[in-house]
């Protein structure tokens, strides 16, 4: 459904006289099958929007290429539009028109007869828990709803593939967790693709068949969680000891059940840590060799990892740190999409493009 091939987008930024170059997206290769959910997750300033603008059409790569639903983005950005749905980080620029009347303008833009967007409209109304809303302005729903619509705006046109930017941003976790479910039933009732960019960790967990890692433009990993847990990362072991004359030697014989990763087994005091892929295999044989060379344990813990330890194991940072200190390349804090950036999209709920000729500034002509 998705097949990229060293995708590059550079930006020029500028600060006085100065000129600079932002890689945005550095060299990405990226494959999403029918069907799939795909979370991307990253960092603040990792390239993920950028990398979702230019596989929606919104902007072309600098270099590399990519085929979304069977088309190029660059020669084809027209095809691929009408199979695609996009619901970016600010959502839909709603008019002062009832929601109903926004999903019927929207759909017929793509062509569809009023009566068709009507029944479509309504039943995804519906599904997304929308329904005696239909004659209602968007300005007086909540969050949560909104977002919903949004969702039924991108979907409208029944798209193979789904792409969503920060889908549950600014949502109470009550509304994440129903937005979720929602999410889920795209790929299960609709059978639509899925790929979604996030930097709650929790909800890549939950919702993604795999999880695709970018850090400075590049793809780090891409695999299920359980897999990047288990194989990337490793369950967190930690020995206590009675005595804390033990602990090298603990040590010792942790570090020999690492399988020879770098598993950086520490010592704090009296407990020895250290990461061991399938801890729950591995540490009965570690106690009863504990336990023969006489090295008396007072408790022992495994900690299952979380995706932040799988992106420290990767990058040698945490994301959440990451997330902090995400800068552009001059130094100043990294450029979050505007809302009037994703107003003029053409893509987002709002306003599907007709054609090329609808393009935004700086997207394919
Ligand atoms: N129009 C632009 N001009 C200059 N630099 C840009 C532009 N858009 C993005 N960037 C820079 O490109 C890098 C990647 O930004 P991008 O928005 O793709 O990251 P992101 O992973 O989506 O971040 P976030 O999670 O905050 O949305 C950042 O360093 C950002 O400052």
């Amino acid at each position: 459904m998705i097949h990229a091939r060293g995708l590059v987008q550079t930006f020029t930024t500028r600060q006085g006289r100065e000129k600079s170059e932002v890689r945005a997206v550095d060299g990405v290769d990226l494959d999403v099958a029918e069907g799939e959910v795909v979370g991307f997750v990253g960092p603040n300033g990792a390239g993920k929007t950028t990398t979702l603008r230019m596989l929606t059409t919104l902007l072309r790569p600098t270099s590399g290429s990519a085929r979304v639903a069977g088309y190029d983005v660059v020669t084809h950005s027209v095809d691929v539009r009408r199979r695609i749905g996009y619901v970016s980080q600010a959502g839909g620029a709603f008019s002062q028109a009832r929601a109903g009347d926004e999903v019927v303008d929207h759909g017929m833009l793509y062509g569809l007869s009023r009566k068709v967007v009507e029944e479509r409209g309504k039943h995804l109304f519906e599904q997304m828990q929308l329904d005696g809303l239909w004659t209602r302005m968007p300005k007086t729903m909540s969050g949560g709803q909104k977002r919903r619509l949004d969702i039924v705006m991108g979907l409208i046109h029944e798209p193979t593939l789904m792409f969503l930017d920060e889908p549950t941003t600014g949502l109470d976790p009550q509304a994440r967790a129903n937005l979720w479910e929602h999410i889920r039933g795209l790929r299960d009732r609709l059978g639509t693709t899925v790929f979604l960019t996030t930097h709650y960790l929790d909800e890549a967990d939950t919702l993604s068949d795999r999880i695709v890692i970018i850090d400075q433009g590049r793809i780090v990993a891409s695999d299920t969680s359980e897999n990047l847990k288990t194989q990337v990362a490793g369950d967190l072991v930690d020995l206590e000891l009675s005595d804390a004359a033990h602990v090298h030697d603990t040590a010792r014989r942790l570090e020999a059940i690492t399988e020879g990763r770098d598993s950086q087994v520490t010592i704090e005091g009296t407990h020895v840590r250290g990461r061991v892929p399938r801890a729950g295999r591995a540490v009965p044989g570690l106690l009863r060799d504990l336990d023969r060379a006489g090295l008396t344990l007072d408790s022992v813990e495994i900690h299952r990892p979380t995706l932040d330890d799988v992106f420290l194991t990767l990058t040698g940072r945490s994301l959440r740190d990451a997330e902090t200190t995400a800068r552009t390349g001059d130094g100043t804090d990294a450029p979050l999409p505007t809302a009037a950036d994703a107003a003029g999209s053409g893509l987002t709920p709002g306003v599907p493009p007709a054609s090329a000729a609808d393009a935004p500034q700086g997207a394919l002509r």
